[in-house]
């Protein structure tokens, strides 16, 4: 993949800040860059949103986490001070641990000044698809209460629709009669053809189970879901289901990392 990079970029670059605005970074000399590269484009400019001072919820994934990496970077070097993040997951809250990120949670600061996470869809309206690492509750209860929230990807992450592309839109769900929760899933969207498994661990094929001791069931859909709002609120009424991985209205910028650069995207409500 021939890709636009310029390495003297992150940290560098001017956001543009008007609603809707559109900021690429264009390079003098492409070079090619694995995709984990992209993710660290992405999260280390995220973080230039970060202000000392700031209570920031920390993402979960291979993306968020070079984010809290430059976090915690920008802590020892003196650069950022006063900074209390709200982990979304506990393998985030243990990476943060290890980087001295001073911590607390959504009782002791229920409000967060901005919000720092990967996303598994992105569609054209800044509707997100995440919980594929399996946090997507942490995550929702953390970043429905950010002030701002920087949603960060590789251009890979983006898609036409939710759902588009293929992969699971998962949904965490209590254990109890798990099979009778799955199947009134797979039964509210059988106009999209839809499939629910149950998320599984590769090897043993014991159920994942998530941080909150709940199940995971995936529905991947052969057609759209349509209205997102509705589908959402659908899945809710269903007894047994905690949360859904659609993160709708949610992003307030999107920092997408890709073959021409970075953009900066901020939404425009
Ligand atoms: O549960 C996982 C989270 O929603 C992640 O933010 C999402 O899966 C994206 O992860 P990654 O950056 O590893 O692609």
């Amino acid at each position: 993949m021939a890709l636009a990079y310029d390495p003297h970029f992150i940290g560098t670059g001017n956001v543009d800040t008007a609603a809707g605005a559109l900021m690429t970074s264009p390079s003098p000399s492409p070079v090619s860059l694995s995709q984990d590269e992209l993710k660290k484009i992405a999260g280390f400019k995220a973080v230039e949103f970060v202000e000392s001072g700031m209570v920031v919820g920390l993402g979960t994934g291979s993306t968020a986490k070079h984010a809290v990496d430059r976090i915690g970077e920008l802590l020892r070097q003196g650069i950022l001070t006063g900074i209390v993040g709200i982990p979304t997951s506990k393998k985030t809250h243990e990476q943060a641990l290890s980087l001295n990120i001073p911590l607390s949670d959504l009782e002791t600061h229920p409000v967060i000044d901005l919000a720092i996470d990967g996303a598994d869809e992105v569609d054209p309206d800044m509707n997100l698809v995440k919980g594929r690492g399996g946090s997507l509750l942490r995550e929702k209860m953390i970043e429905c209460v950010s002030k701002k929230f920087v949603v960060i990807v590789d251009e890979s992450k983006l898609v036409d629709y939710i759902g588009g592309s293929g992969l699971a839109m998962p949904v965490e769900i209590v254990p109890f009669c798990w099979k009778f929760t799955a199947q009134m899933l797979q039964s509210l969207f059988k106009d999209a053809d839809c499939v629910a498994k149950l998320r599984t661990l590769p090897e043993s094929k014991d159920p994942y189970v998530t941080d909150n001791n709940n199940y995971i069931i995936d529905l991947y859909f052969k057609k759209s879901i349509g209205d997102l709002k509705a589908a959402g609120d659908a899945i809710l009424r269903i007894p047994g289901v905690v949360e859904h991985g659609m993160f709708l209205d949610m992003a307030t910028t999107l920092i997408v990392a890709g073959e021409h650069g970075v953009t900066v995207k901020k939404n425009k409500v």
